[in-house]
This record gives C-alpha cells, sequence and structure tokens, in this order.
C-alpha cells in the first residue's frame, strides 16, 4: 500500500533524511518513531506529497506521491492543524468534502457520524474558541472526510490531555480495525506499542532499525527471567510471602534454583519479561552510530 525507496530530503546543505526505505502492507499499522529532529515529519510529509524528495521516491496506494489522484486517498493529519477559526465544525468539514467533491448526503453522513465517534459535541461553537483536543479531533474528522484508504497521522496526540489522548489512541485503533492502512509517529512509545504492527526507528535522519515488536525485542531487547523462591535468595525482593529474583539468562534461573536448594527451599515460578518498546528504542539509540547529515562534496 506504500512504498518508500531510498527518500532523501535536504534542506540546503543539511540532509534532514537519508536514505528512507519501508513498505507498509494493506491494513497494517506502522509507527515512526525517533527523538526529536530525527526525521519523522519531513519523512510523513514526503509520502503524504507535500514534501518533494530530493531523491528517492514513494507510492502510496499504486500512485506516485506527488500524483494528485493520491490524495484521493489519503487523509493527512498534520503535527499542528491550523483551522479557520471563525468556522464551525460543520463548516469546515463540509468545505474539505466539497473540496474533495464528495456528494452532499455522503458528506452529511459522513460528517455526523465521524464527530459522534470522537464524541466531539458542540458543532456549532467556532473553531477559534474550542479546546486544543476539540480541535484535534476536528483535524481528525477532516482527515476522514473523503473515506481514504491511508491515513498519515503525524503526532496524532500531541499535548492532549490524558483522556483525550486515550480517545484519540483507541479511536486511531479502530480506523485500523476498519481496515485503513495507517502510518503515524509518536512520541509515547507505550501508544506505538499497543496499537502498530511495525515500527520504523529513526535517528539522526535514517531508519536505524525496523520490524514487529517481536523482531525488535530479539535483536535489541533484553529477555528477562523473574525467579520466585520460597525462601530468601541474594538480590530477591519479597513479594506476597515469596522472595522475587530478576535475572538475565537461563544460567542465573539455574543458580537461583542452586541457591533456593541449598537453604531448603525450591523455585516456585519463572515468569520471562520481554523489553518494552521504550528499553528496544533507548538500546537502538544508544548503539546507532552519529550521522553527520551533511552533503558531501563531490
Ligand atoms: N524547512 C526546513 N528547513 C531546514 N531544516 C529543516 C526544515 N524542516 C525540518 N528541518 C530540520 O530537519 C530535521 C528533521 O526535522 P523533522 O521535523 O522531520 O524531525 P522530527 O523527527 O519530526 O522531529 P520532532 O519529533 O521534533 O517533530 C530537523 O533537524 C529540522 O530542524
Amino acid at each position: 500500500m506504500i512504498d518508500a525507496r531510498e527518500l532523501r530530503k535536504e534542506y540546503g546543505n543539511f540532509v534532514a533524511v537519508e536514505g528512507s526505505t519501508f513498505s507498509v502492507d494493506r491494513g497494517e499499522v506502522f509507527g515512526v518513531i525517533g527523538p526529536n529532529g530525527a526525521g519523522k515529519t519531513t519523512t510523513l510529509k514526503m509520502l503524504a506529497g507535500l514534501l518533494e524528495p530530493t531523491d528517492g521516491e514513494a507510492t502510496v496506494a499504486g500512485f506516485d506521491a506527488s500524483d494528485p489522484e493520491m490524495r484521493k486517498q489519503l487523509g493527512f493529519l498534520p503535527e499542528e492543524s491550523p483551522l479557520y477559526e471563525e468556522m464551525t465544525p460543520i463548516s469546515y468539514l463540509q468545505f474539505f468534502a466539497d473540496l474533495y467533491e464528495v456528494p452532499g448526503d455522503v458528506a452529511e453522513e459522513r460528517m455526523l457520524d465521524t464527530l459522534e465517534k470522537l464524541d466531539l459535541e458542540h458543532h456549532d461553537r467556532k473553531l477559534g474558541d474550542m479546546s486544543k483536543g476539540m480541535k484535534r479531533k476536528v483535524a481528525i474528522a477532516r482527515s476522514l472526510i473523503n473515506d481514504p484508504d491511508v491515513l498519515i497521522y503525524d503526532e496524532p496526540a500531541s499535548g492532549l490531555d490524558p483522556l483525550t489522548t486515550n480517545y484519540v489512541i483507541e479511536f486511531t485503533e479502530q480506523l485500523a480495525e476498519e481496515g485503513k492502512t495507517i502510518v503515524f509517529s509518536a512520541h509515547n512509545l507505550f501508544h506505538v506499542e499497543s496499537i502498530c504492527d511495525r515500527v520504523a526507528i529513526m535517528n539522526d535522519g535514517q531508519i536505524v532499525a525496523r520490524g514487529d515488536l517481536e523482531e525488535l525485542q530479539d535483536q535489541y531487547g533484553e529477555r528477562r527471567y523473574r525467579v520466585y523462591t520460597t525462601v530468601e535468595v541474594p538480590d530477591a525482593v519479597e513479594e506476597s510471602g515469596t522472595w522475587c529474583r530478576v535475572v538475565d539468562s537461563m544460567d542465573g534461573v539455574d543458580a537461583t534454583r542452586a541457591v533456593a536448594n541449598d537453604r531448603g527451599g525450591e523455585v516456585i515460578d519463572i515468569r520471562t519479561e520481554e523489553s518494552s518498546l521504550e528499553e528496544v528504542f533507548l538500546n537502538v539509540a544508544e548503539s546507532a552510530t552519529p550521522n553527520a547529515r551533511t552533503v558531501e562534496e563531490v
């Protein structure tokens, strides 16, 4: 559904994105994560046809990203979406429905349905008088007015309170369940972990790791074992009447068992713990080779 090949973006002498290659299948949710300035927004804007790559190419829903036909298949949510302050949600969405030539009755049903799903009241309030969360919901509704197959969302929940954030993330999850192909960037890795099928980790303009969570955990994570014993063993903490020691290898498990047995006790449970996406991300960021990000003189 989305193919990015060797995308590169230079701003003067500065390389914002370099060699960005990935693909997203139909119905997949693909997360792009990375520290500030890593190149996430630049990548998403190139996919959405809003920035022309210096090199490389992107296709979305079978169209080149620069093809105006592609826009009809796309809903793009920018990181910050200035809205026309004097408009109401309805007049604003109607404006975009007209732009996309959505027939009147279809547009009306779609607008009301989406606003209801997003739990947005005050349809007649001016956008300029709405809270940040309400405005974000209107921007999300706008991204859906043409019923696109592909959604590109840049930080959909940025700057929202925890309740609205949850709402937006759950709504995004519902869109995925409806079969939309979604690419989104976020700093909250818990959200990414909870709804993404696959993730690309960017650093200094480059994709430095990519895969589903399991693949990333295998490559960059650490497996830990929580070993529960009936007697106290070194480095263990008491947890509801048993002792728990966290070790990072099967040798550690065996050693714990031996100590517990020596002390007249036994191991009663072993639980495996995988790294969170946050730990994976930190490990990737630490091990990534710094990239100079300047255009090489030829
Ligand atoms: N128009 C521009 N001119 C010059 N440099 C730019 C321009 N737009 C972005 N950059 C630079 O390109 C780099 C990547 O920016 P980008 O916005 O893609 O990062 P990001 O990963 O989305 O960051 P954040 O998480 O802070 O939103 C940054 O160093 C940024 O300063």
